[in-house]
């Protein structure tokens, strides 16, 4: 807390967002001035907010209970100090501080997503090993709409003109929102977000972040923060920005890859490969762990009705329908890509860029994990072209995932029981809002017809 005293007030730090991701992903917290926040050394908020879904609504009566005090008590937040940015985009000098949630006995929230990663941390702390990952974010720049029945357009850009057709890599399309991917590009300068590279992907106004490869709980906070700067830079152009994983039909959705490694903790060398350069057991096995539970484990990375929309055989975009893998191969859900021994990882093409950040990475983590405990083998990995049908060991809808999910003793006890069941229960809540809301295409091919 001193080095943090000191250094707000270095930076003349006069408000604080006292801020925690929910399951979603949302940042919840209070904001208040510097004095406050030095005086009391973190805050208290209801404990349901880590059960709250994206509507604000709260799973079924049965579930909550069992999960929270009915008195609906307050946990508290403590800062942590490895966690704090600054907030360029506000009006007087800001900074956004995570804090990590922890019940009334003093530890964590089980049901806090950010507490999930560290979980799943410990678990490779304890066998000397440390993950090393790299998430690349893509999300849509759109043109302001308040109407949701509506559907979403591009934004115009430079050239007044609006972008239609597919321009993937092009650095003039790219170009074209210059003035915003100038403020996000100094936004994360300013707030020391790791960012490596940028690409104008397939889509209409889709843009791609790539992140340095680093520290799982540092990057989870990094795309964390960097999802709310995306967003309030566009605003400030007055426009939008989403992370929905398919918001518009017929163009391609957004991912959140994952490129993920195996450092020993003590020498830092990769241990996804051997001494003489070739593939670990190690670096197998991974696989294997990813092949073996993805099936369980997709609401967390597809945690949406809407994510699902991205795994259609056929459809546009490059979303993966299946998890095999393959050394340099684009057509399957775990790539491989061309590095040195010392760079050697997998690459989970699966998570939409709606997924929480904390959950995917630990998702991802534990899918590893265990299978390099079980000593999984992978299947054999494709060359050529990966089939177009849809891999019928994974769930590609949400009530299914759900069901996988919950029934998986081996996820329930790596990532809590308690925590399985709270995310399972908001999905499912928000699933039943989505299930009494009467679409356009019910409208457009129904109306007149049956
Ligand atoms: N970079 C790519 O391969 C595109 C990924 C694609 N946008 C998806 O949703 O999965």
């Amino acid at each position: 807390m001193k080095k943090l005293t000191k250094w707000l007030e270095e930076n003349k730090i006069t408000e604080i967002e006292c801020i925690t991701p929910d399951q979603t992903g949302i940042a919840r917290g209070k904001i208040m001035p510097t004095d406050k926040f030095i005086d009391e050394k973190g805050i208290r908020l209801p404990e349901s907010v880590l059960l709250q879904t994206t509507t604000g609504d709260y799973p079924d009566d049965e579930t909550y209970y069992s999960l929270l005090d009915p008195q609906d008590i307050d946990m508290v937040l403590r800062p942590d100090d490895s966690a704090v940015f600054t907030v360029p985009w506000a009006a007087e000098p800001s900074a956004q501080i995570i804090h990590d949630c922890y019940d009334s006995m003093g530890n964590l929230m089980e049901l806090s997503s950010r507490a999930v990663l560290k979980k799943v941390l410990a678990l490779y702390e304890a066998k000397g090993w440390k993950p090393i990952v790299a998430p690349e974010v893509e999300f849509y720049l759109t043109k302001r709409c308040t109407d949701p029945d509506l559907p979403l357009v591009p934004p115009i850009g430079r050239s007044g003109r609006q972008e239609s057709g597919r321009q993937s890599f092009s650095i003039d399309a790219a170009n074209e929102f210059d003035p915003i991917i100038e403020d996000i590009y100094d936004w994360c300068e300013e707030m020391h977000l790791d960012i490596d590279t940028l690409i104008h992907e397939e889509g209409a106004a889709q843009l791609e972040f790539n992140f340095r490869h680093g520290e799982a709980l540092k990057l989870a906070d990094q795309v964390f923060i960097f999802k709310r700067a995306v967003r309030e830079a566009a605003l400030k152009h007055k426009i939008g920005a989403t992370f929905m994983a398919k918001p518009i039909s017929g163009e391609p959705g957004s991912s959140m890859h994952v490129h993920q490694s195996l450092t020993d903790a003590k020498t830092g060398k990769n241990i996804f490969s051997n001494e003489d350069g070739s593939a670990s057991e190690l670096f197998h096995s991974y696989i294997g762990g990813l092949q073996h539970y993805i099936p369980q484990m997709m609401p967390i990375f597809a945690p949406n009705v809407n994510s699902y929309r991205r795994y259609l055989p056929g459809a546009d975009g490059n979303a993966p329908v299946n998890i095999e893998w393959g050394n340099e191969n684009r057509t399957v859900g775990l790539r491989v890509p061309q590095a040195a021994p010392s760079a050697r990882r997998v690459e989970n093409r699966l998570p939409g860029s709606d997924t929480n950040p904390y959950l995917s990475l630990a998702g991802n983590l534990i899918c590893g994990y265990l299978g390099m405990v079980n000593h999984l083998k992978p299947r054999m990995p494709i060359q050529g072209r990966a089939s177009e049908e849809a891999d019928e060991t994974v769930p590609w809808n949400l009530e299914a995932a759900l069901e996988a999910m919950s029934n998986s003793e081996d996820i329930r006890n790596a990532l809590g029981a308690n925590f399985v069941d709270g995310f399972v229960a908001t999905r499912r809540a928000e699933y039943e809002g989505f299930r009494r809301v009467i679409s356009s295409w019910e409208r457009q091919y129904l109306l007149s017809t049956v």
